[in-house]
């Protein structure tokens, strides 16, 4: 079922709370049941029902876990005629939020390295200058 192929068109037909598909790169969902659970209310999920929500949902920087539940609403992917607008471009707000994030953490630990090595190279400098002291 999930490879059905759908047209905007006939995911245009679904724009009910009972019968709601969207497209999100280029992928069909049908995201009934899942609207009156949506954390970001059922007023936006319907706004965007029967179309391609690609920039709608990207813009809010959805969690891998709100990726996770539209996997698991796939039903098919669309297929792009040749009077249908292009894919929106690939992620960018969400991707370089969570990328900022990601340097931030690498940051954090490199900060960490770099203390433990100069503490390490500290007691160590300490250690060579107590034997010096012990020898002379
Ligand atoms: C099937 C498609 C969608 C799924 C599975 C989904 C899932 C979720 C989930 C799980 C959250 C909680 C926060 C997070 O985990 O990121 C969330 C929040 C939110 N979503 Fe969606 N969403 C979908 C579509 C949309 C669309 C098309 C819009 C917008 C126009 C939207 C707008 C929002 C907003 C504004 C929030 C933030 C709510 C808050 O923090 O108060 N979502 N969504």
């Amino acid at each position: 079922m999930a490879d059905k192929e759908f047209t905007l068109s006939d995911v245009s037909e679904h724009t009910t709370k009972k019968d709601l598909f969207m497209v999100v790169h280029d992928k069909v969902y049908n995201v009934s049941g899942f609207v009156d659970e949506h954390p970001g209310g059922e007023e936006v999920m319907l706004d965007v029902g029967g179309q391609d929500a690609t920039e709608a949902f990207e813009d809010v920087g959805h969690s891998d876990e709100a990726r996770e539940i539209l996997e698991g609403l796939l039903v098919g992917t669309l297929k792009r005629g040749a009077n249908d607008p292009p894919a929106p471009a690939a992620a960018k707000s969400s991707n370089s939020y969570t990328k900022t994030q990601d340097n931030a953490a690498g940051l954090g630990i490199g900060a960490y390295a770099m203390i433990l090595i100069g503490g390490a190279a500290a007691y160590f400098a300490y250690q060579y200058m107590q034997q010096q002291n012990a020898q002379s």
